[in-house]
């Protein structure tokens, strides 16, 4: 139902618009690239991707942006305002806060070393968040691959989906506290994770001492951290995968997923090739599409939500007053 050349004719510049932002972006935050690719995902998983991790709180929306797998860890709204700012520019009124999320991963990773690959497009963009949702679909690092790979399943994503798209994390950083637990007491063992590299271990120790404030960042990818490459499946043969979640792609014996990490780890053109779909396959979770929800003019909220002022009679006052909603 998407598709490549939806604004063709009404916002024919919108990819290369897009990637300008992000371009301009990444030369002051060279994480920013990883940061709103993974907006996307967080978004695809809750409702869909129709923008509803956008949203913030007011009247009836409760943001998804304080749910546990967001709060104090997304970032980048301010890029995806920027980029708004600009295609509403270029093409008012026409191009979805939803679809921007989708072409921003895209060039986020071609600007960093990765693939490039025709974005559909056509979503439109939600009326509703889902904050409960987005604290009970969002894979966490600390669940284990049976649970992971069910919440893949659970919007028609696969085993090589998820392996491909955890291949995401070859960019970008983590903080102490989502990994911290395999550092020096793994599940009650009062010792650290055993596929974990030991000389890895003690660099990870540094970083995040115990009792420490848990915000401290380590970069996911400990080869090539700003790099769009097929690193982090090379890592995990080492025993260098970041979080638990990680690792277990490749240490959890007898799974399907250590052949495909191999795979990917000893043949990047592969590893790019099935990221590229599995990306396509992400984007088209639940869409909305024809006349359902709306082209978002501010990305943060609904339309008329607090753009509208009216005069309107106050009975107890006896005059018109001024309101807005
Ligand atoms: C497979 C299940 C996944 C789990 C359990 C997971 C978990 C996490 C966690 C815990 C972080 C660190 C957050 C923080 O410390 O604030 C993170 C970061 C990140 N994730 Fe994932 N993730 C998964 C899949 C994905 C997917 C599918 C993508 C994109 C396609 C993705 C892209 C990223 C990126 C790029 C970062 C770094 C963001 C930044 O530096 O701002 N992740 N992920
Ligand atoms: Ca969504
Ligand atoms: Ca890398």
């Amino acid at each position: 139902q998407l598709n490549a050349t939806f604004y063709a004719n009404s916002c024919p510049n919108v990819s290369a618009i897009v990637r300008n932002v992000v371009q301009q972006s990444l030369q002051s935050d060279s994480r920013i690239g990883a940061s709103l690719i993974r907006l996307h995902f967080h978004d695809c998983f809750v409702n869909g991707c129709d923008g509803s991790i956008l949203l913030d709180n007011s009247g009836s929306i409760q943001s998804e942006k304080d749910a546990a797998p967001n709060t104090n860890s997304t970032r980048g709204f301010d890029v995806v305002d920027n980029i708004k700012t600009s295609v509403e520019n270029s093409c008012p009124g026409v191009v979805s806060c939803a679809d921007i999320l989708a072409l921003a991963a895209e060039s986020s990773v071609s600007l960093t070393g990765g693939p490039s690959w025709n974005v559909l497009l056509g979503r439109r963009d939600s009326l509703i968040a889902n904050q409960s949702g987005a604290n009970t679909s969002i894979p966490s690092p600390f669940e284990g691959l049976a649970n992971i790979t069910a919440k893949f399943s659970a919007v028609g994503l696969n085993t090589t989906d998820l392996v491909a798209l955890s291949g995401a994390h070859t960019f970008g950083r983590a903080q102490c506290r989502t990994f911290v637990n395999r550092l020096f007491n793994f599940s009650g063992t009062g010792s650290p994770d055993p596929t974990l590299n030991s000389s890895y271990l003690t660099t990870l120790q540094q970083i995040c001492p115990q009792n420490g404030s848990g915000t401290a960042l380590a970069n996911l990818d400990l080869t090539t951290p700003d790099t769009f490459d097929n690193n982090y499946f090379t890592n995990l043969q080492s025993n260098q995968g970041l979080l638990q979640s990680d690792q277990e792609l490749f240490s959890t014996s007898g799974s399907a997923t250590v052949s495909i990490v191999n795979s990917f780890s000893s043949n990047q053109t592969a590893f790019f090739q099935n990221f590229a779909q599995s990306m396509i396959n992400m984007g088209n979770i639940s869409p909305l599409t024809g006349s359902i929800g709306e082209i978002r003019l501010d990305c943060k909220k609904v339309n008329g939500q607090g753009l509208e002022i009216i005069s309107m009679y106050d009975l107890s006052r006896n005059k018109n007053i001024l309101a807005s909603y």
